[in-house]
């Protein structure tokens, strides 16, 4: 090879095909069929066929299963007393995206102390969207590296494209290809019209670098995506969760030639990433949807078991259910804030 070639890469380390991690770990015919289904009702939902409000609450991040699993239970018993307003899917967030440099979540780095074994992270994430399915429950996450999805879409029922990935056309062309819906977060100065041209851009066929099942590099084809939305998720201009933001939002979609229809995350800058007042802005937003505003077709929660977040520092010190990156509301805030929304959309029926 000649000298000037991976004068920065220290290693290459071999990596597991992901249909050899997916002939590990199945789906499985039930739980195909729930994310067949949970994907069939997020889109009744983003169509406006189905008025309730998809809901993607959760951790900001993943970071140990036994938590995790310990949400899920909670959220999967709790679900069905909200589904006739809510359609309920789990945020289970493996990759973190980092301003600067920080833990990337599960699949990086699974024991939290930077030794990146990335095939435990891999096996990690997939075995727990299996155990979250087979609970009945539909799990959403971003999607941050163009190979992870190979790994674990068949099992993820929404997607997201971060605010610091919304304008990659790395990120937008792998959209295109996702079988799920993919909501675009706007971006971190606050600027929507970068995740408009996302939604606009996933719409179209691309043709692109990839790998294929067998791992082997591919010139990937797709058809295109029609299931994309923005995501208000505020800026450095600040919040922009209001009505009079949500109201500009919706006709710059519209103008777009997009469907009128948004989520609303009530975390990062528009709670300024205080679980305290992420609860406050989820009310603010559920007035919203009370006073019969139809484009707002999902919100996005912050949540885990404990209230706030903690450093990571030792990994084996750690509270127990608790955020190790942006703050959440805790369990019981959360239980109230979804009681809040469910009664939300039971008002808006009474609109129309
Ligand atoms: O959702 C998590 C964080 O908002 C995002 O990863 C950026 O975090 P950071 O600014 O601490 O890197
Ligand atoms: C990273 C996240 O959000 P954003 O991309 O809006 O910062 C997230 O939702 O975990």
């Amino acid at each position: 090879m000649p000298s000037t070639n991976d004068t920065r890469v220290v290693d290459y380390k071999p990596l597991i095909a992901p249909g050899d991690l997916l002939s590990e770990l199945p789906l499985g015919p039930e739980r195909t069929s729930l994310v067949e289904r949970s994907r069939a009702e997020v889109k009744r939902v983003l169509d406006g066929e189905d008025d309730r409000l998809l809901v993607v609450v959760g951790p900001c991040s993943v970071h140990d299963r036994e938590s995790a699993m310990d949400y899920a239970h909670r959220l999967a018993e709790l679900a069905p007393s909200l589904s006739e307003e809510l359609c309920v899917v789990m945020r289970v967030y493996f990759e973190k995206p980092r301003t600067t440099v920080g833990w990337k979540g599960l699949i990086n780095d699974p024991d939290l102390n930077d030794t990146y074994d990335v095939h435990r992270g891999l096996r990690l994430a997939r075995e727990l969207l299996l155990d979250i399915n087979s609970l009945g429950l539909p799990a959403g996450t971003e999607f941050l590296d163009p190979i992870t999805p190979q790994y674990i879409a068949d099992a993820v029922s929404w997607g997201a494209i971060g605010a610091r990935t919304t304008e990659s056309q790395v990120h937008r062309q792998l959209s295109s290809g996702l079988s799920t819906p993919v909501g675009f977060k706007n971006g971190t100065d606050g600027d929507v019209q970068v995740a408009v041209d996302a939604v606009g851009a996933a719409a179209a066929s691309h043709t692109f670098f990839g790998v294929d099942t067998a791992g082997a590099g591919s010139v990937v084809v797709t058809e295109g995506n029609p299931d994309c939305h923005v995501i208000l998720r505020g800026g450095r201009t600040g919040p922009n969760h209001d009505a009079a933001s949500v109201a500009s939002a919706l006709d710059v979609i519209g103008k777009a030639g997009l469907p009128r229809r948004l989520m609303i995350d009530a975390s990062h800058a528009n709670s300024g990433k205080d679980h305290v007042r992420q609860a406050g802005v989820a009310a603010e937003i559920a007035a919203q949807v009370a006073d019969g505003q139809r484009g707002v077709i999902g919100v996005m929660l912050e949540s885990f078991i404990v209230p706030g977040a903690q450093k990571l520092g030792d990994p084996t010190a750690l509270v127990y259910g608790q955020s190790i990156t942006d703050k959440c509301m805790g369990w019981d805030t959360t239980t109230e804030v979804l009681s809040t929304l469910a009664e939300a959309v039971r008002t808006r029926r009474k609109t129309l």
